[in-house]
């Protein structure tokens, strides 16, 4: 019998079988489905942390493929490079991936597109990362949204289809291709000593994800909207590190809210709202890609920020040695589980960007190196958003004073004393494991004294408002 020709499914991060429109058009015709994986210049600009928890996403999809009789190929090179030689060894006569929407994706998946349908290769893309396509949500003059309540209002409204399910089988190729060994990629080099620690708080895959929501869904979702704003509570549903990375989708998480939300549990509606936030993200990404580099709003361009990465306070602010206890809690956090609470991100950023006015993408850039969750979507914004050069952004002479916001967001101080050792009689486990996950040339120890602040809340606030009185637009 003559094989049919085979599919390729160029995964990307879209790691599930379960609501993946890619993973059932590949399978639809019963053709043999080849899924790979390419280490391309992309995954290799990735930071230290996201690059390393990618590696062990595709560890994990390994197993899950291997589980229904397939696999994961693993090639590196230049995507169009890979796919062609890949087409010529299998003889494949389509390749479908789910589509991305940061500037660097699009402009290699459009390259991509084009020479694979030149060469005769049916060459699709599909929805899957997103609720709504970017392009689809549009203003009644056609333009797109700069503020999130007005897109809030036209997409909660919207009809989210149901998530599809799982293909039970992609049928294997007679001969598989060569694959590389994942652990000739060293995608866990840049994290040294620190990815002991940081796994151990990592819930990996699509089975831990769909665990993680369940969870949620059962009991958190109901305090969602106040236990949300306090860091100490485990309060959130942690499913950033999942849908970066694809080990769930978003369409998923929206039922499971909307069931929530007709189960009459109080805090579904927020936890919605806060997945039209990523939406709102890529929509900005999307339409606006230089929101990723450079000042959303031009006239912050002139702004007197600091643009030294190596300056002592922004040193301190890395190190979570500010001397400003949530500022370095949340730091350290950071540094432990490659995740930081959404109250910490917001407080860390507005004391780097206003207190110590420092370019945002200082911050930026230390997010994407340091989170597990790193996506380039909502790192963007959180960041513009928080210095003030946003759109919808929080205004720059709104300052978030650290330690009114300990009072408030903190009040028990249970989430600085769990991050922050010294001083303390004793110290919590998290809190020195930080000194084990630090680089040695840090020279930081436990027995340190606390630092004083390197610049006060209020010779901060003092500081940056001045600056943008004083600024010439
Ligand atoms: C400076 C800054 C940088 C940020 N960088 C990132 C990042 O790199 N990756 C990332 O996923 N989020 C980022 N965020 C947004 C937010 O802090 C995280 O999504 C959230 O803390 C993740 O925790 P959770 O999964 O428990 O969220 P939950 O509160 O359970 O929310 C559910 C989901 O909604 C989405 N969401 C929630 N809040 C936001 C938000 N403000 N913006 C966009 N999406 C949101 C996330 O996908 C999240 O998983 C950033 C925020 C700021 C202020």
């Amino acid at each position: 019998m003559v094989e049919l020709s085979p599919v390729i499914w160029w995964v990307r991060r879209d790691l599930r079988l379960s609501d993946n429109p890619a993973a059932l058009a590949a399978c639809a015709g019963g053709r043999p489905v080849i899924p790979v994986f390419i280490h391309d210049d992309g995954v290799a600009r990735l930071g230290a942390a996201p690059k390393w928890r990618l590696g062990l996403g595709l560890e994990c999809f390994a197993s899950t493929l291997a589980r229904i009789g397939s696999r994961l190929v693993l090639r590196r090179g230049d995507a169009l490079e890979v796919l062609r030689a890949l087409v010529a060894q299998s003889g494949a006569g389509a390749v479908v991936w789910t589509r991305a929407y940061d500037p660097d994706s699009v402009a290699r998946d459009t390259r991509v597109k084009t020479a694979l349908k030149q060469d005769g290769i049916e060459a699709r893309s599909l929805a899957g990362h997103l609720l709504f396509e970017p392009w689809t949500v549009a203003t009644g003059q056609g333009a797109f949204y700069k503020v999130y309540t007005p897109f809030w209002k036209v997409v909660r409204t919207r009809e989210v289809p149901e998530p599809c399910a799982a293909p039970r089988a992609l049928p294997a190729p007679a001969t598989w291709p060569e694959s590389d060994m994942l652990d000739s990629w060293q995608m866990g080099t840049a994290m040294r000593k620190g990815a002991e620690i940081v796994a151990t708080h990592l819930r990996v895959g699509e089975e831990a994800a769909q665990a993680r929501l369940d969870e949620f869904a059962a009991s958190a979702i109901a305090d969602y909207a106040t236990a949300r704003d306090f860091p100490a509570c485990n309060g959130t549903s942690r499913l950033s590190e999942n849908l970066a990375y694809g080990e769930i989708s978003p369409r998923t998480c929206w039922h499971a809210g909307l069931r929530a939300m007709h189960e009459g549990k109080a805090g579904a509606e927020t936890f919605l709202k806060e997945l039209a936030w990523r939406e709102f993200a890529y929509h900005l990404l999307w339409h606006s890609p230089h929101i990723a580099t450079s000042n959303w709003r031009p006239e912050w361009d002139a702004f007197p920020w600091n643009t030294d990465e190596n300056a002592p306070e922004v040193i301190a602010w890395r190190q979570g040695r500010t001397g400003m206890e949530f500022v370095d809690a949340a730091m350290r956090e950071l540094f432990v589980t490659g995740t930081m609470h959404n109250r910490g991100r917001m407080i860390v950023a507005s004391y780097l960007t206003k207190h110590l006015m420092t370019h945002w993408r200082i911050g930026l850039d230390w997010f994407a190196d340091t989170l597990i969750d790193w996506d380039p979507a909502a790192n963007a914004m959180g960041w513009q958003w928080s210095a003030g050069s946003g759109p919808d952004a929080t205004p720059y002479f709104r300052v978030f004073n650290p330690v009114t916001q300990l009072a408030r967001f903190d009040p028990g101080r249970r989430y600085v004393d769990t991050w922050i050792a010294e001083g303390r009689r004793r110290p919590s486990r998290k809190a020195l494991s930080y000194f084990e996950a630090v680089p040695p040339s840090w020279g930081l120890s436990a027995q340190d004294a606390y630092p004083a602040p390197v610049v006060t809340a209020e010779a901060g606030r003092k500081r940056a408002l001045e600056a943008y009185q004083a600024r010439k637009f």
